[in-house]
């Protein structure tokens, strides 16, 4: 039998089951593609929810604050540390980044799918924290030459502040082994569709399916 397209599209996202939800970590050195891929798993999946960081830096041309990031000034980003307010922080290219505790728990708990793009000390310090619920993945340029063209077109950094990030680089990717999955994006479309894959593959787990349980039982009483 033949499934008509649409039947087998059908919102892959919106479980048969309750479900508990998951903590989707996308890394990569900077510039490797993993803010683009981000927005368009958000554009094109309801069930998933962008878990946005508190940052230090300044904000960019064509960012938004609450969307991109929750722009902040360093004190006041001390004083959230020191409260205990994120799952994560870290100093990166010598600013702040930290992920906001406050609403995540209860999320995944109604299973909701958190989306995090963080670098590798924070899905370092997610994964050690949040166990089974987190799905990390390393994306890496096809090759060093082709991430630094990304970062020059991309027209978003001055060279100095190119040079701090292909300089960091290497030691990002150094961290590929600490990751779930690895994924080259070189075709831009061929790496959404793997990335979607590992995420609707993820959702599948046994350890997720809360409600397993109960209607196992029923099937077999
Ligand atoms: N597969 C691809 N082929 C060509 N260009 C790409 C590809 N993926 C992303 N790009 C482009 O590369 C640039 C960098 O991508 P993006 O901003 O998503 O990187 P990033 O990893 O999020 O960087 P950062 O960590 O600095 O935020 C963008 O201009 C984007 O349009
Ligand atoms: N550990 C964390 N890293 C984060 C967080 N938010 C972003 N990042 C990472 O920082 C760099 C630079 O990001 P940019 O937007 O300034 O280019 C990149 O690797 C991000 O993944 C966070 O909350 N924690």
């Amino acid at each position: 039998m033949q499934l008509a397209p649409t039947a087998m599209m059908a919102n892959p996202s919106k479980p048969f089951l309750p479900r508990r939800g998951l903590m989707f970590i996308l890394s990569s050195p900077s510039g490797a593609g993993k803010t683009t891929i981000a927005r368009r798993l958000l554009a094109e999946d309801a069930n998933l929810r962008m878990s946005v960081s508190v940052t230090t830096r300044p904000m960019r041309d064509g960012e938004v604050e609450s969307r991109d990031y929750y722009f902040t000034a360093q004190d006041d980003f001390r004083a959230m540390v020191d409260d205990d307010a994120f799952m994560e922080w870290a100093q990166v290219f010598g600013n702040f980044y930290g992920t906001p505790r406050a609403s995540i728990k209860a999320g995944l708990e109604r299973g909701d799918d958190f989306l995090f793009d963080v670098d590798w000390q924070g899905a370092q310090q997610l994964s050690q924290r949040a166990g089974a619920d987190v799905v990390s993945v390393f994306l890496l340029p096809p090759s060093i030459e082709e991430l630094e063209r990304r970062l020059r077109d991309r027209g978003t950094d001055d060279p100095d502040v190119i040079a701090g990030r292909m300089a960091r680089a290497r030691d990002e990717i150094s961290h590929w082994d600490g990751y779930d999955y690895v994924v080259v994006n070189d075709d831009l479309g061929t790496c959404f569709e793997r990335v979607c894959t590992i995420l609707h593959a993820e959702r599948l787990r046994r350890i997720r399916g809360t409600g397993l349980v109960d209607f196992t039982r029923k099937l077999i009483s």
